[in-house]
């Protein structure tokens, strides 16, 4: 990318959607070519200089048989990463509206897996997220056996926590209320504790009654954003492992609500909830004749541009 000159270089077209205000841009790599460097993502992802985003969203076709799509999803960091629940419905959305299938339940391959959208009447999109990993090497967490609830050490503060992989690492803890937890201080620590070899999205779940909680998550590679589905996901599973939460949950997030079940141990979780487009466009992206002059000392995940 040193050698990429700005907006010399194709056009690419994007959409711009949301899930409960955590939003994307997604991309159609099927019907145009998808090249796109780390450093590329974090300008895009810029909410002052570049598109505005928390993950890019990629559409491309499937390498597996029997499944429709293959997902991939980017940090506003540049990273790859396995899993986005709101992502996901808004991915049923995409490839409805644009037309790139005309089904109605779509099996999406992820990095760690396929997961299964439901495109409903009334718009809402029914996601099967697969069966929770609980097992501390599988998360990746480190641990020396599986618990429901781990001390973790954060600059000699114990924080407790349970760990689950929704396809990507959650830790969460419960508090006694979201409005004063402190996600801007303990979320980036513990996103990236030594214990999350792989760093993880920190959820903070305040139970309201066994049906009934709120969230809020600061995310890997993005920062707090105003929903996070497979934290939302997470929750529940910590909520229930911890005997707190009944299997069908409405979560309350900043951003909005969503509907989570998970009948225990070895079933999938499910979620359902919106997936809004906001626009469409079109950008130039990057030439490669001149060396590109890099902005300095942009941090990794910067704030969100609604103040979360
Ligand atoms: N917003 C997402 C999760 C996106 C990926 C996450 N930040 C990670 O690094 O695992 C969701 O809705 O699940």
């Amino acid at each position: 990318m040193s050698q990429q000159k700005r907006g010399q270089g194709p056009i690419m077209r994007f959409t711009k959607m949301h899930g409960l205000g955590n939003d994307f841009m997604v991309v159609d790599a099927i019907s145009q070519p998808f090249r796109l460097s780390t450093d590329t993502i974090r300008e895009l992802a810029d909410r002052h200089f570049g598109v505005g985003f928390d993950q890019l969203l990629v559409v491309e076709p499937p390498g597996l048989p029997d499944v429709d799509f293959r997902y991939r999803i980017f940090n506003a960091d540049g990273s790859e990463v396995e899993q986005c629940g709101n992502g996901a419905r808004c991915f049923a959305r995409f490839v409805r509206d644009q037309r790139l299938t005309n089904k109605r339940v779509i099996r999406v391959q992820t990095a760690k897996g396929v997961i299964e959208l439901k495109i409903g009447r009334d718009g809402l999109v029914a996601v099967n997220m697969g069966v929770p990993e609980l097992n501390p090497p599988a998360i990746p967490f480190a641990a020396d056996r599986r618990k429901n609830v781990y001390t973790v050490d954060v600059n000699d503060q114990m924080a407790e926590l349970s760990a689950i992989s929704m396809g990507n690492p959650h830790g969460v803890l419960v508090v006694e209320n979201v409005d004063t937890a402190p996600v801007e201080t303990l979320g980036p620590l513990l996103e990236r504790h030594p214990r999350f070899p792989a760093r993880a999205n920190i959820g903070f779940l305040q139970v309201i009654d066994r049906r009934h909680a709120r969230l809020r998550v600061f995310e890997r590679g993005s920062g707090e954003t105003l929903a996070c589905g497979s934290g939302a996901c997470a929750a529940v599973v910590a909520g229930c492992l911890r005997g707190l939460l009944d299997a069908r949950v409405e979560v309350e997030l900043r951003g909005g609500r969503l509907l989570i079940e998970w009948q225990g141990e070895g079933a999938p979780v499910m979620m359902e909830g919106p997936a809004t487009t906001v626009f469409e466009g079109q950008l130039r992206l990057p030439g490669e004749s001149q060396p590109r002059r890099r902005r300095s000392a942009r941090p990794n995940t910067r704030p969100h541009k609604n103040g979360a």
